[in-house]
C-alpha cells in the first residue's frame, strides 16, 4: 500500500492556498444544467472525483450508471433517471452498495417511477426504468437518514408534470444542504415555498443562467484546523465568499474558539492566529463533514469538548465513529460516547514520535489528520483516498511547505 510521509512542521508564514471548488455545489449544478439542456454558463466545477464523474456519466449516458463512492452522484442520478425517464442500472463501490437509498427509492417509486433491487432490498445496485405518469403529487420523506434523498426529490420536482410536496418527517439532519439545494435551484429562476415541515415546488421551468462554483468550505476545514494546531502562521485560502451556500462556512465560527481569525478579504479569507477560548459543545447535525476536522483539532489542542449531531457518520464512506476512534487512540485520544450520541473528545495527553493514520477509504480520514504533522511525524496510508473530494491535497500541503514523501 502507498503511504505519504509528512514531516513535522509548526510555522506557516503567509501561504495561499487555491482552494478547490465545491464539490456539493458542482453536482447540484450538473444535475439542473442537465434537466435544462444545457443552456447554462457554468464556471469553477469541482475537480473532485465525484463531480468528474457526474460530468462523464452525464456526457456517455452508459447503461451502467457506475458512480464509484460518490453519494450525491448516486443519490442525484437516481432521481435524474427516473425523471428523464431512463432504463439505467445504478451501483457503486462496495461501501456504496452498503450506503441506504431505500427511502429515496420510496419517495420516486410514490410519485410513479419502476425501481427494481438487484441486490439488497434499500442498498445499490437498483436497475430503473424511468417514470412514465404521476402517480402522486405528495411525498413524505424522513429527514434523519440523508438529506440527499431529498435534495435529490427537489431538483427533479420542478419537471414533474403536477409539481411536488415534500412533507418532511422527523428530526431533518443536514439542513444546510437541503438550503443549498433550494438556493442553487432559485438561481435557476425556481420558485418553492417551505413553511413547517413542507416543502412545494410546482410546475415550472429551469432558467438558463451563469453560475460560478465557489470553493469548498469542507475542504477549507483543514487549513483552519492546521493553523489552530500550529504555532504560528497565517494562511490565505481562495475562493470563499462570506455569504456562502454552503453549510460548512460555520467553520468561521467553531474556529473563532479554536483560535483561529477569518478575514473575509480579496475574494478568500486570511486565517491568523489567535487566543483559544475554548469549544465547549458543538452540534455537527448541519455539518457532519466537519466533525472529524473538528475531533482531530480538539483532541491535538488538549480541548475536552462534547459533540452531538453525529448520527449520519456511520453510514458515510466508512463508520467514521470507528474510524476516528481507531486512529485518535494511536496518539492517545478518544472519542468517547458518554451516554447515548453523545461524544466526548478526550484529548491527546503524550505525543508518540510518529503516527502511521489508516485512511478506510475515507478522504476526510487523510485529510483530517494531516494536521498532526504540527506535533509529530504523521504519514497517511493509501493517500490518493484523498481525489474524491481534493485531488491536489498533497500538493497544497507541499505549497504551504510541509515536506511530502510518497512511499510504495
Ligand atoms: O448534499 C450534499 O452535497 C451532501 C450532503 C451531506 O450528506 P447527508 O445529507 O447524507 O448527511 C454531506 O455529508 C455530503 O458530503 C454532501
Ligand atoms: C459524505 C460525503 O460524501 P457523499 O455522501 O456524497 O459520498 C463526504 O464528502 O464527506
Amino acid at each position: 500500500m502507498e503511504v505519504l510521509h509528512l514531516a513535522q512542521k509548526s510555522d506557516f508564514s503567509s501561504t495561499h492556498i487555491p482552494l478547490p471548488s465545491s464539490k456539493s455545489e458542482s453536482n447540484r449544478v450538473l444535475i439542473i444544467d442537465a434537466l435544462t439542456e444545457g443552456k447554462n454558463q457554468i464556471s469553477n466545477l469541482a475537480e473532485a472525483r465525484d463531480t468528474q464523474t457526474m460530468i462523464s456519466l452525464l456526457k456517455k449516458n452508459p447503461p451502467l450508471y457506475d458512480v464509484l463512492d460518490a453519494g450525491t452522484t448516486m443519490r442525484f442520478l437516481t432521481a435524474y433517471a427516473s425523471i428523464t425517464n431512463q432504463n439505467k442500472v445504478m451501483t457503486g463501490t462496495a461501501r456504496m452498495c452498503e450506503r441506504p437509498i431505500g427511502i429515496l427509492v420510496d419517495a420516486l417509486r410514490t410519485v410513479g417511477a419502476e425501481i427494481h433491487y438487484l441486490g439488497v432490498e434499500g442498498y445499490p445496485p437498483m436497475a430503473i426504468h424511468g417514470l412514465s405518469e404521476q402517480k402522486s403529487d405528495k411525498v413524505k420523506i424522513r429527514g434523519d437518514v440523508s438529506s440527499q434523498y431529498i435534495s435529490a426529490m427537489l431538483m427533479i420536482a420542478p419537471l414533474l408534470p403536477k409539481g411536488l410536496e415534500i412533507e418532511l418527517e422527523g428530526k431533518v439532519g443536514s439542513r444546510s444542504y437541503i438550503e443549498m439545494t433550494l438556493d442553487t435551484m432559485s438561481q435557476f429562476g425556481i420558485k418553492y415555498t417551505w413553511e413547517e415541515n413542507k416543502i412545494k415546488v410546482a410546475t415550472q421551468a429551469y432558467q438558463p443562467t451563469t453560475f460560478a462554483v465557489e470553493s469548498d468550505w469542507s475542504g477549507a476545514g483543514y487549513w483552519f484546523s492546521l493553523l489552530a494546531c500550529a504555532d504560528s502562521g497565517e494562511l490565505f485560502l481562495a475562493g470563499l465568499k462570506e455569504n456562502s451556500l454552503q453549510g460548512d462556512a460555520k467553520v468561521v465560527d467553531i474556529m473563532a474558539q479554536l483560535g483561529v481569525k477569518s478575514t473575509f478579504q480579496n475574494g478568500g479569507v486570511l486565517l491568523q492566529k489567535q487566543e483559544v477560548t475554548g469549544l465547549e459543545t458543538w452540534d455537527f447535525t448541519h455539518c457532519p463533514d466537519l466533525a472529524q476536522t473538528i475531533a482531530v483539532t480538539c483532541a491535538i489542542l488538549g480541548q475536552n469538548a462534547t459533540f452531538t449531531g453525529l448520527e449520519s457518520l456511520k453510514i458515510k464512506e466508512t463508520d467514521r465513529i470507528y474510524a476516528l476512534q481507531q486512529e485518535l487512540a494511536k496518539f492517545n485520544a478518544d472519542l468517547k460516547e458518554i451516554e447515548p450520541e453523545v461524544y466526548q473528545v478526550i484529548p491527546s495527553v503524550t505525543m508518540p514520535a510518529d503516527v502511521k493514520i489508516h485512511t478506510y477509504d475515507d478522504h476526510r480520514m487523510a485529510m483530517a489528520f494531516m494536521p498532526l504533522l504540527t506535533k509529530t511525524r504523521v504519514s497517511i496510508e493509501d493517500p490518493s483516498v484523498v481525489d474524491k473530494s481534493y485531488p491536489s491535497f498533497w500538493k497544497h500541503c507541499q505549497l504551504a511547505g510541509i515536506s511530502v514523501l510518497n512511499q510504495a
